[in-house]
């Protein structure tokens, strides 16, 4: 380099005749072509050409059945045809004479050749030309049962949020909510339900008439349709063969397809084939408000079931845990109707058999305590209790992430990986990283992963009777032991109880932990009274000899605020050992107050946090403190005390006399 004298500079003069010039090796044959590689060229003519050669048709999803004695085989045409027709159904106005015109695949796609069907299911003895509108004229596209791949590409491409973090998870958002809005949630109220539902004070029910529903149900139904394309997913409910329930879920996002593949059981190509009407369909528009001027609305969020239609629609609400928690409440009434138990809980099985549920509200660690490196996961959140054992209802599992660590949580942080949703969580904008820690968007950041991602999952997700019962309960007021082992009258008290700190976020508008009551752990989704479900768990524990166990994972030392939460080491510890049988013979005593009976050693754990009077530096606030959440039991069991528990009136004066005593 060389200075021009003017303080600027400029190259050497002499190298700047450009770039040396390439020596290309001498041949003795003059005549050899020049290639820039050894490969053989591509087969295709054209760009285009070369593009349809990158994706293979997958073939007919099964071979064509041989043909029925009476020759009615159905040809994959004629099925493909029954399908869009369903579907067409599914998605028809009520007041319009036919289902919209559906074609299957995306629209993006001009190439194919559209399949069109057009249900004519409803009034077709119409003159068609009653009721022509612009929406007869259009197509709705179908993206039926997406795969995970696919959908990625949906959302990247169509929905703002939408990113691949470093891991390969679907960061995504989930809009103006990120909870659950249960003041919201209403059933229609008819003859049935009347009767069969649990109405008024406490109740999560909240009533709608029928048309109302309907006037919501045309409303999403007209948005769906309004748009170019929607997303269906036809899957499953329940893994306990018997009992299995056909679901529709007709969306407007690809998140929320991804999120329903994940969270429902995913049929496999033979099952598709037959899946034929589904049992019950959610119509999700929630980018769509409801109007305010409709009865009974008293916000822009509706979420209205429909039992007797078999129909949940959601208007005003994107987040996803909706529709998971929805079919909840329609297994709450369907199964309680076989005599089964719905749960509220996560579930898991050692290695010799010996299966655990683990009942608790939001936050108070299912999911994280059933995914235990050394057990069999079978589910995290929702369960059904029949007389062959216990079934997930569920092809997935929703964690919370906040706060996730790689060493706390291993098996949940390698879940987030490729087809995981991850809603509302925040991430570095270069390496795409996520920073759990992060609460800009909510505190209930959540990670939604096919159960299979976890590597010791139980597949299929179905066991044994249980061996334990563990009552989950994030004690705020720090007061509670960590663990105490409970007879069947103190199991069925907490039960029905249900008594927590809520954690932030799940529930919409809840930002601080407050002391909460929901009976059977599950308030938000029952459907009959609770001591319907308290009657059948209390038969089952004892038909099946299930042992009872509360344990706080909430705080020690203190209240929130001043005590600090239960390390996750050791409660796992505790958990162990209720699970190895070690806690069933340990010695015990009896607490004051809520008598409770509490171990008084427990290897890995430090024998004073075991009663927790000891690791409050103020005892006088303790015992205060322990009044106070006795006082706020007592004023909740109040409800209960008119009611009877099962067809054995001791149990219903045992379980009244098992709460605190003061
Ligand atoms: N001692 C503890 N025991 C259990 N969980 C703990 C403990 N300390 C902290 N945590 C944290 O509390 C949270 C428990 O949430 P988890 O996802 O298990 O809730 P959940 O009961 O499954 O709720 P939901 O029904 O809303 O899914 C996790 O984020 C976990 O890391
Ligand atoms: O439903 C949700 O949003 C999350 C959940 O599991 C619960 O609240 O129990
Ligand atoms: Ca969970
Ligand atoms: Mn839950």
């Amino acid at each position: 380099m060389a200075s021009n004298g003017n303080g600027e500079f400029s190259f050497d003069s002499k190298r700047r005749s450009g770039l040396p010039k390439i020596q290309t090796q001498k041949t003795d044959d003059d005549n050899v072509v020049c290639h820039d590689d050894s490969a053989t060229p591509v087969k295709a003519q054209t760009l285009d050409e070369l593009h349809s050669l990158q994706k293979k048709k997958s073939a007919p999803t099964t071979p064509i059945k041989s043909p029925h004695a009476f020759g009615v085989a159905v040809s994959e045409e004629e099925r493909q045809k029954q399908q869009l027709q369903s579907i067409s159904a599914s998605l028809a106005s009520l007041t319009r004479e036919t289902g919209p015109k559906v074609v299957k695949g995306d629209p993006a796609r001009q190439a194919e050749t559209p399949k069109v069907a057009q249900s004519h299911a409803t009034h077709h003895h119409h003159a068609p030309t009653l009721n022509i509108s612009d929406s007869a004229l259009k197509f709705t596209h179908i993206l039926y049962n997406l795969s995970p791949a696919e959908l990625y590409e949906q959302a990247i491409k169509y929905e703002k949020g939408s990113f691949i973090t470093s891991s390969g998870a679907l960061a995504t958002l989930s809009g103006a909510k990120t909870g659950r809005s249960p003041r919201d949630k209403r059933v229609v109220r008819d003859e049935t339900t009347e009767k069969d539902l649990w109405w008024g004070k406490g109740s999560p029910n909240i009533e709608m008439d029928e048309q109302t529903f309907l006037i919501n149900r045309e409303r999403a139904v007209d948005y769906l349709c309004s748009l170019e394309k929607v997303y269906v997913n036809d899957q499953f409910l329940n893994w306990d063969p018997n009992n299995r329930i056909k679901v529709r879920i007709v969306s407007a996002r690809a998140y929320h397809s991804l999120f329903m593949h994940n969270m429902c059981i995913r049929p496999t190509a033979e099952e598709l084939e037959e899946f034929g009407t589904p049992d019950f369909t959610i119509y999700n528009a929630g980018q769509f408000p409801c109007n305010r001027y409709t009865h009974y609305m008293t916000s822009s969020t509706s979420i209205d079931v429909n039992l007797a239609r078999k129909e949940m629609v959601i208007l005003g609400t994107q987040y996803a845990g909706e529709m998971k928690k929805g079919l909840f409440s329609l297994m709450h009434y369907l199964m309680p109707m076989r005599q089964i138990l719905s749960l509220h809980s996560g579930c898991n099985m050692g290695k010799g058999g010996d299966v655990a549920l683990f009942f608790g509200l939001s936050g108070t660690g299912k999911t994280t305590l059933s995914t235990d490196h050394n057990r069999y996961l079978i589910g995290d959140d929702e369960h059904c209790w029949s007389d062959h054992g216990v079934s997930n209802i569920e092809g997935g599992c929703y964690a919370k992430c906040i706060d996730l660590s790689r060493e706390k949580e291993p098996d949940i942080w390698n879940a987030i990986k490729f087809g995981t949703v991850l809603e509302n969580v925040v991430f570095e904008e270069h390496t795409r990283e996520v920073d759990y820690a992060d609460k800009s968007v909510t505190e209930n950041t959540r990670a939604a992963y096919p159960i299979e991602y976890i590597p010791n999952a139980k597949i299929p997700c179905v066991g044994p009777h249980p061996k334990n019962v563990i009552l989950l309960a994030c004690d705020a007021f720090g007061v509670l032991p960590p663990v105490s082992k409970l007879n069947l009258a103190q199991t069925m008290y907490h039960f029905i109880s249900g008594y927590t700190a809520l954690v932030a976020g799940t529930e919409d508008g809840i930002k601080e932990p407050t002391a909460t009551f929901s009976a059977c752990f599950g308030a938000a989704f029952i459907m009959l009274h609770p001591t319907k479900y308290a009657a059948m768990l209390a038969e089952k524990m004892k038909k099946h000899g299930a042992t009872g166990w509360l344990v706080n994972t909430g705080w020690s030392g203190g209240s929130y605020g001043s005590g600090r939460r239960i390390k996750l080491a050791y409660t796992r510890k505790i958990i162990d050992a209720i699970h190895s049988g070690a806690l069933l013979n340990a010695n015990y005593k009896k607490t004051e107050v809520f008598g409770l009976e509490i171990p008084t050693e427990l290897e890995g754990v430090p024998s004073e946090i075991l009663d927790p009077m000891n690791t409050w530096p103020d005892k006088k606030a303790h015992k205060d403190t322990l009044l106070k959440l006795g006082g706020l039991f007592r004023k909740n069991f109040e409800v209960f005390t008119n009611y009877k528990i099962g067809t054995d009136n001791n149990l219903t004066e045992e379980i009244l006399a098992a709460g605190p005593n003061f």
